[in-house]
């Protein structure tokens, strides 16, 4: 299935028509900029066009009162002036002959969307809109906003789908405080943030965006602010949010619909965000969204004002929803320590409320200050004078890579042809092997250096690894003899050769797993019932999980609060993913990992899996292949011992890995 995308000119018919400080950045060419970059790319020839249309009154009414679109429904006809006067009564938006046209235009593109998404006719989709809607409130415009499209969108999603939970991500540097409103007592519509805030001294100001406000009555727990009170957050402050605070909680909550409030003020060289995160990070974060709900994701265009990083953004989007390829992140930097507190916050005012975080460290928070922050004139963001504008030193960042489509066979197991008793033989005098290689291979398997079948599996596994590394094939799976030895083999003689860094990801109980690396090579993470051996280097992590691999809720947290990390700061060339037999992982929770050790390594993932588990050969393909895995059911909470022996080995081994922390010093 396909990738939707709603785009429709008429929206780009409206401005700013006097003058005002505050608005001068949301201008037409936000939607031309993001359009032509991604026709100019090819990407938008490669996605379902399906058509905007304009919301009706009722659609409207789901958010709105009658009141305010009543109100709304005159600015058509209004002088400049009466315009001007209408606009006064909101903040921070302005209005326009054609805003209400357009207006109704991204609601409806939206819902177009969501229609599209729940008939089956696409997987995912975009709807490129302005006005944005994160802002907009009940009775009032506010923030560039006139109808909140994401929040009638999950209305409309529960009323004519039956939907029972929607989750909202915004990653718009913003607060949709428009949105936490609407839900904020509804336990069926997660909403989560980050938004800039700098102790509310950010706009909107709003006491209310800080982490305390969890959602109200039945919908408690529902609503979780991150406030970022620093500028410049990079690329790992975000990965962390989202491993260590959204995905637990999105996966535990379970939605049937994800809507993303899509501003792209969040990436650097933004006016609006002033963070330092790359456009290819909307890449990775579109990417640990699309495995939850069966991958029925529909992201709506909020924020994003410096064109260049927009369109960018934009097109990171679009390709990773289309299914190609991730980019590596390079160089990911320890979160900073504001993150980590900010992280720490959200993860404290949440614990009560998420079984994901019951075990979670609990250490003092910082007083907040109730006292209502008091601006000083100057405190307020200065509206940029022109030359000021200029000097503004220009933030600059590399071009994001070019993400090659995904080979049409991704999925392969070698024809046997290429095994056969001569297959290392073979494979040595084509050069393929170094022959020093070739000996160690044979030294390695000694014991069965007679048995053809041991080498001919090793030669066939090379193949694949070569191939893979040529790009000729995104991924492979291999049904091997001996799982654990010829997952070790492989990490040991095969790929350390080939590739930088080998992740390799072992399920199941097995022994002989016993290789270590001092130098980084290779990372083993293996996830088991039982004690693996104790941990010699930092490239060695046993994850023991007390009732086994079968225990959904506890491999699910070992898999975001540790594994997702751990790989992300690694960042491997390759992954290989052993299953080892009778792991017992449900196939459910095993195309959820395969779907999220994706994003590594440009998808170049190698599964070795026990030739007798034909069954799983079919789970273990589709997710290979990019499809989405089947939705997790309701997960309970985790084990309490294992849930806390994770959190235990978490904080054990954030010495050595940054990205495994989530407290900063509470110094506040
Ligand atoms: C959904 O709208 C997208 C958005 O969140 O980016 C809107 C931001 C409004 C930013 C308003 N700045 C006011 C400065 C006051 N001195
Ligand atoms: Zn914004």
């Amino acid at each position: 299935m396909g990738t939707a995308l709603v785009y429709d000119e008429e929206m780009t018919k409206y401005k700013l028509l006097w003058v005002d400080p505050a608005c001068k950045i949301e201008v037409p060419e936000r939607l031309t900029a993001s359009y032509e970059a991604l026709v100019r790319s090819g990407l938008s020839g490669r996605c379902v066009s399906v058509p905007a249309r304009q919301a009706s009154d009722a659609e409207i009414l789901l958010v709105h009162s009658e009141e305010y679109l009543e109100a709304v429904k005159k600015t058509p006809y209004m002088t400049l002036e009466d315009l001007k006067e209408f606009t006064l009564q909101y903040g921070d938006v302005y209005f326009h002959p054609n805003i209400y046209h357009c207006a109704k235009l991204a609601a409806g593109s939206v819902l177009q969307l969501v229609d599209s998404i729940m008939t089956g006719k696409v997987r995912n989709g975009i709807a490129l809109v302005r006005p944005p809607g994160h802002h907009s409130m009940r009775g009032a415009a506010n923030g560039f906003c006139v109808f909140n499209n994401v929040a009638i969108a999950a209305r409309y999603a529960k009323q004519k789908y039956g939907v029972k939970r929607v989750l909202i991500v915004d990653w718009d540097i913003h607060h949709g405080q428009g949105v936490q409103y609407c839900f904020e007592d509804d336990p069926s519509v997660l909403y989560f943030s980050w938004h800039r805030y700098e102790h509310q001294k950010f706009w909107p100001h709003l006491r209310e965006s800080d982490y305390d406000s969890v959602g109200k009555g039945s919908g408690a727990g529902f609503n979780i602010n991150v406030p970022w009170n620093k500028v410049g957050m990079e690329n790992s402050d975000y990965l962390s949010v989202f491993c260590h605070v959204l995905l637990p909680a999105a996966y535990e909550f379970c939605p049937d619909l994800v809507l993303v409030c899509a501003g792209f003020d969040s990436a650097i060289g933004d006016p609006e965000g002033e963070m330092c995160a790359t456009p290819d990070i909307f890449a990775h974060l579109t990417h640990l969204l699309m495995n939850l709900a069966g991958g029925k994701l529909c992201a709506a265009l909020e924020g994003g004002y410096n064109l260049t990083s927009l369109a960018q953004s934009v097109c990171q989007t679009v390709q990773t929803l289309l299914g190609d390829p991730l980019p590596r992140l390079a160089n990911l930097r320890s979160p900073c320590i504001s993150a980590l507190e900010s992280l720490q916050c959200a993860r404290s005012a949440h614990r009560q409320y998420w079984s994901f975080l019951k075990h979670a460290a609990n250490p003092p928070l910082p007083e907040i200050s109730t006292k209502p922050i008091k601006l000083a004139k100057e405190e307020e963001e200065p509206a940029e004078t022109a030359e000021e504008e200029s000097s503004g030193e220009a933030k600059v960042w590399p071009e994001p890579p070019q993400r090659s489509c995904p080979p049409v066979c991704s999925a392969s197991v070698l024809p046997d042809d290429v095994a056969g008793a001569d297959g290392l033989k073979r494979l040595s005098t084509s050069g393929a092997l170094q022959p020093r290689l070739v000996n160690k291979l044979k030294n390695h398997f000694t014991k069965a250096a007679d048995d053809g079948d041991a080498v001919a599996t090793i030669s066939r596994l090379h193949t694949l690894m070569e191939k893979m590394l040529t790009n000729e094939i995104g991924n492979g799976l291999a049904l091997v003899p001996d799982v654990a030895a010829a997952t070790m083999c492989f990490a040991q003689d095969l790929a350390s050769d080939l590739v930088d860094r080998v992740l390799v990801v072992c399920v199941g109980n097995a022994t002989g797993l016993n290789y270590v690396t001092t130098d980084g090579r290779a990372l083993v993470v293996h996830i088991s019932g039982e004690d693996g051996e104790e941990r010699k280097s930092k490239y060695y992590i046993p994850v023991r999980l007390k009732q086994g691999c079968g225990d959904t809720s506890g491999f699910l947290q070992a898999v975001l609060g540790l594994l997702l990390p751990l790989g992300y700061e690694y960042d491997p060339g390759l992954v290989l993913l052993g299953r080892m037999p009778e792991s017992g992982v449900g196939d459910g929770m095993w195309q959820q990992l395969i779907g999220l050790l994706r994003g590594f390594a440009k998808g170049h993932t190698l599964v070795l899996m026990q030739a007798n588990e034909e069954a799983c050969m079919g789970p273990t393909a589709s997710a290979l292949l990019g499809h989405p895995a089947a939705p997790l059911q309701e997960l309970g909470a985790p084990f309490p011992q294992d849930g806390d022996a994770l959190e235990r080995l978490r904080e054990r081994l954030q010495a050595d890995w940054k990205m495994l922390q989530t407290t900063g010093r509470m110094d506040c």
